[in-house]
C-alpha cells in the first residue's frame, strides 16, 4: 500500500504520525511511503532519516494526500484536511468526534474511511491506542496542577507536595483509569494528599490495591465530588465514556464554593470537557480564570513532549497500521478491535456512541462496510 504521513498542522503539535523506525518497519513490509517535508522535525528526526529507510519525501501536504491509499497522522484532521481527503481513502488518527461536528460532517463529506485510535479496543475492552497518549497527558497534568497553582500563574499559591512542617497540596482526581492512574502516580510522588473518585467499585478496589493506602479512592457521586472539590486545591478531570461526550461533573455554580485559586485541570476536554466552564486551549495560552478558579484545558497535551509521546504512540498504532497497509479494509473485518476503531465509512457513522453524541444516523460497521446484509 501507499501510506502518506504529513506534518501534523494543529497549533502546538509537534507529535509524527510515523517514527523513521516505524517508517523502516513499512518499508521492509513492502509498502512505499511518501512524508511531507518536515514531518519529524518535532522529534529531532529531518527528511534524512525518512529518505534513509525508504521513504520518498515530498514538498506538500496535498502531494502526501493526493497519492496516499491510507493517511497516518496523530490529530485529529484539521479544516484544510478534510477538505482532502476522498472516498476510498483511510485515514488512521485520533478523531475525537464527539463534540466535534463539524469535523464529522467534514469527514462524512470526503467520503473516506476514518480510524479513531481512540476507539480502537482490546481483549479486556481497553483502549490500547488511546492508553500511551493518556499515561503522558496523566502525568503532564500534575505538572500542569503545580505550575498553575502558582501565585503568578492566578493559583493559590502553594507547591504540590508542601515541605516539612508545612501541609501538602489535596488533589482530587475524576476517573480512576490511565489518565488518573498516571496523574495519581505523580501526585503521590510529589507528596500531595491525593483522592481518585470512579464510577466503578472493581476500579476503586483496584487503584486502592495499587497504591498502598497512599491514596484515598471515592464513589464517583454528585455528593462526594462536590465535598472533595471544596477541599481540593486542584481537581484533574480524567473521565471517559469511549466514543461519547465526556459527562459533565461539576457546574459552574460549585465553582463558588472551591477555595479561590484553586484549579481546575479538563484533560478530557478532548470528548467536550467533564467541567461546564472547560473549553478547549492551547499551550499557548493554556489556562484561563472563571470565577477565581484557575481552568487549563489543552486539548493535545502530549504534543509537548513530542519525542515521548511519538514513540509511545508509534508503539501501539504500528502493528494496526501495518495489517490495515497488508489488507486495506479487510483489516477490520479480521480483527473486531481495530473494527471498533471504524467512526466513518462512506459517508456513514459507524460507531454507536458516536452518532448519539452526533445525534446523526448510526450505521453498523460491518453493514457498511458491506460485509453483512441489511
Ligand atoms: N487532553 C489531552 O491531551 C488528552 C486527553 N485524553 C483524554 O483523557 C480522558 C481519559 O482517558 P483515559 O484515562 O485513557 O480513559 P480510561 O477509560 O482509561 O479511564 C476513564 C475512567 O473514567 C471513569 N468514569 C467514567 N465516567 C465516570 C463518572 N461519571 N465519574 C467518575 N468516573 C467516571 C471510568 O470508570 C474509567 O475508570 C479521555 O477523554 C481521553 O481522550 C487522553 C490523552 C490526552
Ligand atoms: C489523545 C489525544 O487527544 C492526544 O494525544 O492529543
Ligand atoms: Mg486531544
Amino acid at each position: 500500500m501507499l501510506v502518506g504521513v504529513p506534518r501534523e498542522i494543529k497549533a502546538n503539535e509537534y507529535r509524527v504520525g510515523l517514527t523513521p523506525g516505524s517508517a523502516r518497519e513499512y518499508v521492509a513490509n513492502g509498502h512505499q511511503l511518501v512524508v511531507e517535508t518536515g514531518a519529524g522535525a518535532g522529534i529531532g528526526a529531518g527528511d534524512d532519516a525518512y529518505a534513509a529507510v525508504g521513504a520518498t519525501i515530498v514538498a506538500s501536504a496535498g502531494e502526501v494526500f493526493q497519492r496516499a491509499q491510507m493517511i497516518v497522522k496523530v490529530k485529529e484532521p484539521q479544516p484544510s484536511e478534510w477538505v482532502q481527503l476522498r472516498a476510498g481513502q483511510i485515514l488512521f488518527t485520533y478523531l475525537h468526534l464527539a463534540p466535534d461536528p463539524a469535523q464529522a460532517k467534514g469527514l462524512l463529506d470526503s467520503g473516506c474511511t476514518a480510524i479513531a485510535y481512540e476507539t480502537v479496543t482490546d481483549r479486556s475492552g481497553a483502549l490500547p491506542l488511546l492508553a500511551p497518549m493518556s499515561e503522558v497527558a496523566g502525568r503532564l497534568s500534575i505538572e500542569a496542577a503545580g505550575s498553575a497553582l502558582r501565585r503568578h500563574s492566578g493559583g493559590r499559591g502553594l507547591l504540590l507536595g508542601g515541605v516539612p512542617g508545612v501541609k501538602a497540596a489535596r488533589v482530587m482526581i475524576i476517573g480512576g483509569g490511565v489518565v488518573g492512574t498516571h496523574a495519581a502516580r505523580m501526585a503521590v510522588g510529589l507528596g500531595a494528599e491525593v483522592t481518585i473518585i470512579d464510577r466503578s467499585v472493581a476500579r476503586l478496589r483496584q487503584l486502592d490495591e495499587l497504591f498502598s493506602g497512599r491514596v484515598r479512592t471515592r464513589m464517583s457521586t454528585i455528593g462526594n465530588i462536590e465535598e472533595e472539590l471544596a477541599e481540593a486545591d486542584a481537581t484533574v478531570g480524567a473521565v471517559l465514556v469511549p466514543g461519547a461526550s465526556a459527562p459533565r461533573l461539576v457546574s459552574r455554580a460549585s465553582l463558588s464554593k472551591m477555595k479561590p485559586g484553586a484549579v481546575l485541570i479538563d484533560v478530557a476536554i478532548d470528548q467536550g470537557g467533564c467541567f461546564e466552564t472547560s473549553r478547549p486551549t492551547t499551550y499557548e495560552n493554556p489556562t484561563y480564570e472563571v470565577d477565581g478558579i484557575i481552568h487549563y484545558c489543552v486539548a493535545n497535551m502530549p504534543g509537548a513532549v513530542p519525542m515521548t509521546s511519538s514513540e509511545a504512540l508509534n508503539n501501539a498504532t504500528l502493528p494496526f497500521g501495518l495489517a490495515l497497509a497488508a489488507r486495506g479494509l479487510e483489516a477490520l473485518s479480521h480483527d473486531p478491535h481495530l473494527l471498533e476503531g471504524l467512526n466513518i465509512h462512506a459517508g456513514q457513522v459507524t460507531n454507536l456512541a458516536v452518532a448519539r453524541a452526533l445525534n446523526r444516523p448510526y450505521v453498523p460497521a460491518l453493514q457498511s462496510l458491506g460485509q453483512i446484509a441489511v
